[in-house]
């Protein structure tokens, strides 16, 4: 990892900030769908106030739909309790430039009520617990995210008044791996790429898709918080270069009935000693927790779909023969599987290719360490191998709807164990206000088909 800019010390962003380099930090959590919220501070109240004793923000934070408006349904939040505040505390270990912003920091916060009890809800605490329950196994999960992400030549703003229809993507054709098409929008490409690094993150490379405009940069795997955050700063780092660069870009699973944007992510469990503890001495090359891990995430993956894939349009993505999955099955190196095996020796670990670029980073990595050690603790058998196409083998299917994702999650054993009562509850309602929403909501695809021909 030579190539890493390490997180800056707080010793150095107090030096930066008395010679002017730096004037803001932004101070941001990742909220239910993933996304980064928070404040920007004058770089010299941060240091003097909010770095002793963090901020505030109202509690709505995780208890508002997509689009902010309040909604009912949530115990920890609500027009009953006064939607009072909940304590943003700065992690430091998080500290970093973000260089598409001149002159600023970032900063990752955990939530606290004013007691100083963690928010149970937030994805970052809900990652966390199932982090130290694997640590209590000894382990620490090593995880890779793989953001896929369409470019469009509109801006924001015009994408948006054009009710997202007749867009130009960046490309016309299918640029799979092809060189030629990433070259024609290698600037932008570039100075993600570049400015990525500058937040600290280690780019690996960035490649074509298969949509027109379909692109994806990769990052080396890292600790599995570090690659969450990492993932949200990323995420909103891109736009926010779009958007300087007049041009959009969405992370949406199904933006189109083409392909549609994954998510893949990668996890292997490491040791004290930092050592891949996946591979094993048998004919398939993987240890024993390796299997129970691996038989914990097909046992628990429809169970825990909503967490892989949260939005009503996350569903559109599994298509059969569309690389994204529909078959609840494992395979070595086989891209037709949900759950693909990956890699030899050091590397080996295993691809979880249910989510999509919609994915809240926090909550899918909770959902597949949570299903790791249901397998662990239960030793559960490993199912064969599906050798050929998993889309035509007549496995299980991955749930269809958000609303079937939801019916799983709400009646799972499995996820009620893990992650609590209070969890549970919270994102049934997410999906539950998502659902409605969508219920009430007459779509151009009515319409088209509805408003002559019936
Ligand atoms: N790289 C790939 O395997 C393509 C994945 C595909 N775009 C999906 O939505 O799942």
């Amino acid at each position: 990892m030579a190539d890493r800019t390490p997180p800056l010390g707080v010793e150095e962003l107090h030096a930066l900030v008395a010679s002017g380099e730096i004037d803001t930090v932004v101070l941001a959590f990742p909220d239910m769908q993933g996304r980064l919220q928070g404040k920007r501070f004058a770089a010299r109240f941060f240091l003097d106030e909010v770095l002793h004793h963090g901020t505030e923000g109202c509690n709505y934070l995780l208890a508002v739909d997509t689009e902010m408006n309040t909604v009912d349904g949530y115990a920890m939040s609500s027009w009953d309790r006064g939607y009072g505040d909940f304590a943003m505390h700065p992690d430091l270990t998080t500290l970093r430039r973000v260089p598409w912003n001149p002159g600023t920091a970032m900063v990752v916060a955990d939530l606290a009520w004013n007691d100083g009890s963690p928010v149970l809800a937030a994805p970052r605490q809900i990652l966390r617990r199932q982090l130290d329950r694997l640590a209590e196994h000894g382990f620490t999960a090593q995880v890779g995210t793989e953001l896929e992400f369409i470019v469009f030549k509109d801006t924001y703003e015009q994408a948006w008044d054009a009710n997202y229809r007749g867009l130009t993507p960046a490309n016309q054709y299918n640029i799979d791996y092809s060189v030629l098409g990433t070259g024609r929008i290698e600037p932008l490409l570039r100075r993600i790429r570049n400015e990525m690094a500058g937040a600290g993150l280690t780019v690996e490379s960035a490649k074509g898709e298969c949509n027109p405009g379909q692109h994806e940069i990769a990052f080396r795997y890292d600790e599995a918080l570090r690659t969450c955050d990492q993932h949200a700063i990323y995420k909103t780092g891109t736009k926010e270069i779009a958007a300087q660069e007049g041009v959009s870009i969405t992370f949406m699973a199904k933006y189109n009935e083409r392909e549609g944007n994954s998510c893949h992510i990668h996890l292997s469990l490491a040791d004290a000693a930092g050592n891949n503890v996946m591979p094993g001495d048998g004919e398939d090359g993987m240890s024993d927790v390796m299997r129970y891990f691996l038989a914990g995430q097909l046992a628990a993956l429809r169970d825990f779909s909503l967490l892989y894939a949260p939005n009503i349009n996350s569903y559109k993505r599994f298509q059969p023969g569309s690389f994204a999955p529909t078959a609840v099955a494992w395979g070595h190196d086989n891209r037709t599987c949900a759950l693909r095996v990956v890699g030899h020796g050091r590397s080996l670990r295993f691809e979880n290719r249910l989510p999509g670029g919609d994915v809240n980073p926090h909550l899918a990595v909770a959902g597949l360490v949570a299903a790791g050690l249901y397998g662990i603790e239960q030793k559960l058998e490993l199912p064969d191998a599906c050798p050929g196409n998993a889309y035509t083998a007549g496995y299980e299917h991955v749930p269809t709807t958000l609303r079937e994702a939801a019916t799983l999650w709400e009646n799972s054993p499995i996820a009620k164990a893990a992650f609590g009562d209070e969890v549970v509850a919270h994102y049934r309602n997410m999906a539950r206000v998502e659902l409605e929403a969508f219920d009430a909501a007459v779509t151009d695809w009515e319409l088209r088909r509805s408003f002559e021909r019936m």
